[in-house]
């Protein structure tokens, strides 16, 4: 059973055609980073596949098609980090509880507790727990919502650019929390634009342009031609002497 399946996936915003019969699978434990130029409609798809656009073709989330799944079973099977969070007066801990709502009754039991203080250690932010979220960094607001993700206990993420207006350093820390997770079993289904990061991190790499799926690739491999053919630059990858790819276009 593959973690995601997408079977010619097709959406339109009033009539404009925005996905084209996208098809692909992602397997279970995979790191799968999804690129593409601005517009092409990563996010999107994302949309779709957390079911809050309705797309034509076929979803499969865990071997379930997406169009049978009630809110509530689809909340067990994904969670999303979407590219913006709006902070507000709730404490981090609180915020983090939202991730427990598909299994909470009126009041949060011990294991949802329990849950929300597990994601808080994962993420690194345990400290943080008391702290409204409007008071903190961005690299902090992003990791809370990281959390959120982990205490829904889903066996999918679904990140957009995770690591967006981040500095160097919280994008490393991001980006080893959700290295790690996949290692540990999660399938992580991240968008991103920072190419050196997926090929350092992902495992696999999805190009996405003008709305189709134009190509896949292992990220180890540099994947230099869909890179050239997806930004439509030339791109040059050089390995550092710590073993990482790096990417330039030109
Ligand atoms: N609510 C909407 N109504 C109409 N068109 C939309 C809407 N949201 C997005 N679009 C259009 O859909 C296309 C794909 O947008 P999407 O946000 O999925 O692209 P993206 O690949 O995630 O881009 P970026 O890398 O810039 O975030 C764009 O042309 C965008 O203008």
């Amino acid at each position: 059973m593959k973690a995601l399946s997408l079977r010619d996936v097709s959406f339109s915003y009033n009539g404009h055609s925005i996905l084209r019969g996208i098809s692909f699978d992602v397997e279970k434990g995979e790191f799968l980073v999804i690129l593409g130029p601005n517009g092409a409609g990563k996010s999107t798809l994302l949309r779709c596949i957390m079911g809050m656009l309705k797309c034509s073709g076929s979803i499969e989330i865990m071997g379930r098609n997406l169009a049978a799944l009630r809110r509530d079973e689809l909340a067990k099977l994904i969670s999303y980090v979407p590219q913006r969070v709006e902070p507000n007066f709730l404490r981090v801990f609180d915020f983090v509880l939202l991730g427990r709502k598909p299994y909470m009754g009126l009041r949060p039991s011990n294991d949802d507790i329990k849950s929300v203080m597990h994601a808080l250690k994962t993420v690194g932010i345990e400290k943080l727990a008391e702290r409204p979220t409007r008071m903190l960094s961005g690299g902090e607001l992003q990791k809370a919502a990281i959390a959120r993700a982990l205490a829904q206990e889903t066996p999918i993420i679904l990140l957009d650019e995770p690591t967006n207006n981040l500095d160097p350093k919280s994008q490393i820390e991001v980006m080893n929390v959700l290295k790690r997770l996949s290692k540990e079993g999660k399938t992580v289904i991240s968008v991103m634009h920072d190419v050196n990061l997926a090929l350092r991190y992902g495992d696999r790499m999805v190009f996405i342009k003008e709305g189709k799926f134009l190509g896949e690739c292992e990220a180890g491999n540099g994947c230099r031609e869909l890179l050239k053919a997806a930004f439509d630059s030339n791109v040059e990858i050089v390995e550092t002497k710590h073993g990482f790819k790096i990417c330039y276009f030109f």
